[in-house]
């Protein structure tokens, strides 16, 4: 499992080791991995040239030890010093004694340094960063997008939310970022997640409670500990039976990839109920199809309803006032109404892309889009559902009082090539099968995002894929997973 932590538990850890530490061990651990990770990213020290870009508290001071020990080592060290009176004191004498340059950060539009630079050392802001990159700040960081050399960014990169993973104005692009004690969750949550780049963790030491995580990331072990396995005693029914409800005269293709999904997801059975089973049948015949409405379709461990409904509300009822869990996707996001969702027993899990979540947030995308973190769990509160946000980062808030336990949770697998027409019902088809084999919801929705992501990695590899493919790819990566 990866873990991030929010600013205030780092800080709190950090005060508790520093009680115990000689003044400065922090700094030096943190620098010294900072040190490492520059020379890993250049191949060669000797000779290269090293651009540090330095505010003035602590994250420069990163910078400048990093820059000195690098410099020991036959680098040639420029820092360009944004507050030349308030620039970390020793970490500067540390550089000057390497052999180090000090300059102001204004040299730079004389000299080019950053320009020319073979790795630029972002060490502007870290944790202690608040708001946009004031001008001279955002300057370095434009430059550094322009150098031809590599960026790392010394635990963040400047000018993006530690906490949230929102981005205010200018921020810098590093090809790496290089993070102490704890990943943050703007690390790991778009639009700042794109800022990062690589990411390498350095432990420094932090005691962090497991329990006060901010941000947790399923690991191929944990996914492999949920994925559900029949025993000897299984058949069809013991092993979960789930319903789809999906399809319309205009979209019949939803239909058939939300049970190409549920065909893949562990559950003993599929039930389809809806006017697409023609479809269905025809390209999946161990489907069971049913003409009636949900009510009557016999009995399922858990259902999915709206992937390519249209208008068509009809079904909605029965499966919401069934006593088992439900997944509610597309066209059903917006048929379902939030106090008959709320009044539920059993579990719902919502999964909305950013356009679907703003609709039901009444804001624009753009919103959901830059404030995700904070999107999906007012989602899930509104709906008191476990909801799963999809887009380049994927996010699932459990509903709020289901225990300190489950925060929220974000996906490490996916693709870009996953955006194309589909996927999303192949997603919604096989997390509802995960439910209906017994997972609970959070781990449904997040083993099926991980599933989902990897198979489109698997099926992809470079190339466009179709939502049908990824459908297709999950047996291998289910396969991989169990290892
Ligand atoms: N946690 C740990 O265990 C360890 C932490 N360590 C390191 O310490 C870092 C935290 O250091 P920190 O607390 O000194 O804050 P930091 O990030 O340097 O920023 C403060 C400076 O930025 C400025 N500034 C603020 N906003 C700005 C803006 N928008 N645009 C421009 N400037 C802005 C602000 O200016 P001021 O408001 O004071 O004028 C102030 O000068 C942490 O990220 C890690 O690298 C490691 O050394 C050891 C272990
Ligand atoms: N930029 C992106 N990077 C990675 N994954 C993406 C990106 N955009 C969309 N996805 C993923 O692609 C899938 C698209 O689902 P959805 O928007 O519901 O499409 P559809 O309705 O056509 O099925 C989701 O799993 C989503 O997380
Ligand atoms: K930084």
């Amino acid at each position: 499992m990866r873990t991030a932590y929010d600013v205030e538990t780092v800080r709190t850890a950090e005060r508790a080791l520093m009680a115990r530490l000689p003044e400065g061990a922090l700094m030096q651990r943190a620098a010294a991995g900072l040190a490492a990770a520059c020379a890993d990213l250049l191949g060669k020290v000797y000779g290269s040239r090293i651009a540090l870009l330095v505010g003035s508290g602590d994250n420069g001071g990163d910078a400048l030890y990093a820059g000195a020990r690098l410099a020991r080592r036959g680098a040639g060290v420029t820092a360009l010093l944004l507050s030349p009176d308030r620039a970390h004191a020793s970490g500067l004498a540390a550089l000057r004694s390497a052999g180090g340059t000090v300059l102001g950060a204004e040299a730079d539009a004389s000299t080019g340094i950053v320009g020319r630079a073979d790795l630029v050392v972002d060490g502007i802001v870290g944790i202690g960063g608040k708001g946009g990159l004031r001008p001279r700040a955002a300057q370095l960081a434009t430059a550094a997008a322009a150098s031809d050399g590599l960026t790392v960014a010394v635990d963040l990169p400047s000018g993006v939310d530690a906490d949230t993973g929102t981005v205010h104005g200018e921020a810098v692009r590093a090809d790496a970022t290089v993070t102490f004690g704890a990943y943050k969750p703007g690390l790991l949550v778009d639009p700042a997640r794109a800022h990062a780049g690589a990411l390498r963790l350095i432990d420094i030491g932090l005691e962090l409670p497991p329990g006060r995580a901010e941000l947790t990331a399923l690991q191929h072990d944990d996914v492999a500990a949920l994925l559900p396995e029949p025993a000897g005693e299984s058949d069809k029914y013991r092993r979960g039976v789930v319903g789809v409800v999906a399809g319309s005269a205009r979209y019949p293709g939803a239909a058939v990839l939300a049970v190409a999904g549920a065909l893949r997801g562990g559950a003993g059975a599929v039930r389809y109920v809806g006017p697409a089973a023609q479809a269905v049948l025809s390209r999946f015949p161990e489907t069971l199809v049913s003409a009636g409405p949900p009510a009557g379709a016999g009995r399922v461990q858990a259902w999915v309803i709206g992937p390519g409904l249209g208008d068509d509300a009809s079904g909605l009822a029965d499966v919401l006032s069934a006593d088992v869990p439900v997944l509610i996707d597309a066209d059903g996001l917006r048929l379902a109404d939030a106090k008959t969702v709320r009044a539920r027993t059993a579990p719902t899990v919502m999964t909305p892309h950013a356009g679907e979540a703003a609709a039901l947030l009444g804001v624009e995308r753009g919103r959901v889009e830059a404030e995700r973190l904070a999107s999906v769990r007012e989602l899930a509160e509104r709906y008191a559902a476990t909801v799963l946000l999809k887009g380049s980062t994927t996010l699932i808030a459990p509903p709020p009082g289901d225990g300190d336990s489950s925060p929220t949770r974000v996906n490490p697998t996916g693709t870009p090539w996953l955006a194309t027409a589909g996927s999303g019902d192949v997603l919604s088809g096989l997390t509802g099968s995960l439910l209906a084999a017994g997972l609970a919801p959070a781990d449904a929705a997040a083993t099926g995002a991980y599933l989902h992501g990897l198979a489109a990695r698997h099926a992809a590899d470079g190339a466009p894929v179709s939502a049908q493919d990824v459908a297709a790819a999950i047996p291998a990566v289910w396969r991989d997973v169990r290892g």
